[in-house]
């Protein structure tokens, strides 16, 4: 039986500001499901992600990954733990002056000792397995072109293959396929869903796309207002539980 990987209880976020964007956020993972996180814009679904590898401090509740309350982590375990979270993004934050091959090899930086991540000392063995994930991710031409020569859904699959080179549980992908065209973000999803089951990797994604949602997510929580208002597999999300996510 799969065991839960992540578990979060009554999952507060009020910023300085006073905005409250997560209003007790429970959720329990089991490893290798792949969830799709819909909701409208503001919702709270970019908080709740931030608030699992503690890019966003949460103000109240527990976050348990892989044994580890990472609302307590300090120092060496919140490295430990952005070292077995991988992380997508929008925008897809590469580092566009250098090549694709070292981008993907910044995912091992948490694996080295900071002497040797400065100097970029990477070991034959790291270089091997971020050739092979270029391989897999069909970019095995691109690997020693600059990062900024590449398309967005080129950039994307760069993305992907750091986050995988860092060998995670989890991946949190935070709306990857916005900055995308539909049939670029239907190959995206196509890479990371695959990606993700053949390492059993558990997979955590926002999306703004609810037939997208529907296509590739095992399971889809609908997020309004900072609550969850549907947890459920694809089929159930009937156009009224869809209306209730969406509502204004
Ligand atoms: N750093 C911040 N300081 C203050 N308020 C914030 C901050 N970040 C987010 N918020 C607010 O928290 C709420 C939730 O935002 P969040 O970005 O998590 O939503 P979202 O569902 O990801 O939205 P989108 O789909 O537009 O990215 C919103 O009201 C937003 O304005």
């Amino acid at each position: 039986m799969a065991s839960s990987i992540l578990e979060i209880r009554n999952l507060r976020k009020v910023y300085t500001d006073g905005t409250s964007a997560l209003q007790g956020i429970d959720l329990q993972v089991q490893q290798g499901e792949f969830i799709a996180v819909i909701g409208p814009s503001g919702a709270g679904k970019s908080t709740l992600l931030r608030c699992i590898n503690r890019l966003v401090q949460p103000s109240e509740g527990t976050v348990m990954f892989n044994g580890m309350d990472t609302t307590k982590a300090s120092g060496g375990q919140i490295r430990k733990l952005r070292r077995e979270v991988g992380m997508i993004f929008q925008s897809f934050n590469l580092i566009e002056r250098v090549t694709v091959l070292r981008n993907v090899l910044h995912g091992r930086l948490g694996y080295m000792s900071s002497f040797s991540g400065a100097l970029g000392l990477f070991s034959k063995r790291d270089i091997e397995e971020a050739m092979h994930i270029l391989h897999r991710l069909g970019l095995h031409d691109q690997m020693y072109k600059r990062a900024d020569e590449l398309s967005g859904g080129q950039q994307q699959r760069v993305g992907i293959a750091r986050a995988l080179s860092q060998q995670p549980l989890l991946i949190l992908a935070d709306e990857p396929i916005a900055s995308l065209d539909p049939v670029t973000s239907e190959s995206i999803m196509k890479h990371l869903h695959t990606v993700c089951r053949e390492d059993g990797i558990t997979c955590l994604v926002n999306l703004h796309q609810v037939d997208v949602a529907k296509k590739f997510a095992t399971r889809i929580i609908g997020i309004h207002k900072g609550s969850v208002v549907f947890d459920g597999p694809p089929e159930q999300l009937t156009d009224e539980a869809a209306e209730r996510v969406y509502r204004k």
